[in-house]
């Protein structure tokens, strides 16, 4: 049964003109779930995430909490934030500077009339659980960065909420804590069992923590899935974009075949059966690991789709290089927008040479790792398997 259920959530801000941050967004988060609101900055996480809490009122809408109403716009119903159940977790950890960790993390039982929880022990117990009893009488001066937000984390979770709303809780954290205390957060809630709603812009850390991402656009959410369905089947341009299928190709193809971005086209043709709609383009989006290259002349891999390139700039990456690249066309100039590629250095196909600037190159994918969408963006009926070959290059 869904724990969270919104409906029409609609939030206009006033002014000159209004701003329309969420537009009729629907939500249903089962109980105990892990759900993650995952999109670029500006596209109303935190707004959702604040009407969900009370702190915002919704302009239109109703959202219901283990079913019961808690707003609904028609019928002017507005429980306000403390009557809701909700813990909060922020990007700043939003301690007082002038309280203990003790008084911080007591704070949400005094603020709700829970004041007997705080002799029963909670405090001591939520500290325990985030592994920060030992710094119950400092002050959060005191404390490193990842030890302020544990102390955050248990200031949301000691009132045993059950909604834990988390807004981009692991940003301020360096790259390390930041794996360390979310893999702790995911220890949490599978103990706790607690249903939350975590706002990133942090694809890795979407992918790593949600049971189901919600990827939004601009107050919309295009996709609503599992980690697994968003990062490999997803369904527009915007979510690809979004889960790193950075490179987008524009395919044509004419009365000599396929040709990218005024590039000509071999090997396996894009996609198969194609419907390419009026346009007569297909796009497709490719993540940099999946763009394979070989020296000039060669073929990177069987069943690909091949061009010709040339390096544009390379970084050595430790165990791989990122290198962008273009396209080039019959006469051999730069065509189209740049390609990003991940060329692994070990293993079976590692490159072994040099990947300098101006060095021309075969360049690969096999459609199968492709997505293919419109030039509108939306889901292309195009498939990768069989059909006609395009002509070789140079024919
Ligand atoms: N009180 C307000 N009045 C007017 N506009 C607002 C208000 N609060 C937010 N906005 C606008 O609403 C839009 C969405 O803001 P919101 O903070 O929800 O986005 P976000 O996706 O959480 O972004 P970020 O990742 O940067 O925090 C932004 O364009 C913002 O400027």
């Amino acid at each position: 049964m869904s724990y969270v259920s919104a409906e029409g959530l609609t939030k206009t801000f006033k002014g000159r003109p209004p701003v329309t941050v969420i537009d009729g967004l629907g939500l249903e988060i089962e109980e105990g779930e892990f759900l993650v609101l995952l999109g670029p900055s500006g596209c109303g996480k935190t707004t959702t995430l604040r009407c969900l809490a009370g702190l915002e009122s919704p302009t239109a809408g109703r959202i219901s909490l283990g079913g019961r109403t808690v707003f609904d716009a028609a019928n002017r119903i507005n429980r306000p934030p403390d009557k809701r159940s909700i813990g909060m977790v922020f990007q700043s950890y939003a301690l007082w500077p002038h309280m203990s960790v003790r008084a911080n993390i007591a704070y949400p039982l005094k603020a709700r009339g829970l004041k007997d929880k705080i002799k029963e022990g909670w405090v001591e117990e939520t500290a325990r659980l985030v592994d920060c009893e030992a710094l119950l009488d400092r002050h959060p001066a005191q404390l490193s960065g990842g030890q302020q937000q544990r102390v955050a984390l248990a200031r949301g979770l000691v009132a045993r909420p059950d909604l834990v709303l988390f807004d981009e809780p692991l940003s301020n954290l360096d790259a390390r804590l930041r794996d360390s205390v979310r893999a702790y957060l995911h220890e949490l809630h599978a103990k706790l069992g607690f249903t939350a709603v975590f706002v990133t812009h942090d694809q890795s850390e979407a992918l790593a923590l949600g049971d189901r991402l919600a990827i939004m656009r601009a107050g919309e959410i295009d996709q609503f899935d599992t980690p697994r369905q968003v990062f490999e089947k997803p369904a527009t341009e915007y979510v690809a974009d979004f889960v790193g299928m950075a490179n987008r190709l524009l395919f044509e193809r004419g009365a000599d075949g396929w040709t990218c971005q005024g590039a000509p086209v071999a090997g396996a043709p894009p996609a198969a059966r194609c419907s390419l709609g009026a346009s007569g383009r297909l796009v497709a989006r490719l993540r940099p690991e999946d763009v394979h290259i070989a020296p000039a002349g060669e073929v990177p891999g069987d069943g690909m789709t091949l061009l010709k390139g040339r390096v544009l700039e390379s970084g050595y990456g430790g165990r791989h290089i990122d290198a962008t690249l273009t396209l080039e066309d019959r006469d051999g100039a730069a065509a189209g927008d740049r390609l990003h590629v991940r060329v692994p250095l070990a293993g079976p196909g590692g490159w072994a040479g040099e990947l300098a600037a101006g060095q021309k190159v075969a360049v690969g994918f096999r459609p199968a790792d492709a997505r293919f969408f419109d030039d509108d963006g939306e889901p292309s009926a195009a498939s990768s398997d069989g059909g006609a070959r395009p002509a070789p290059v140079g024919a």
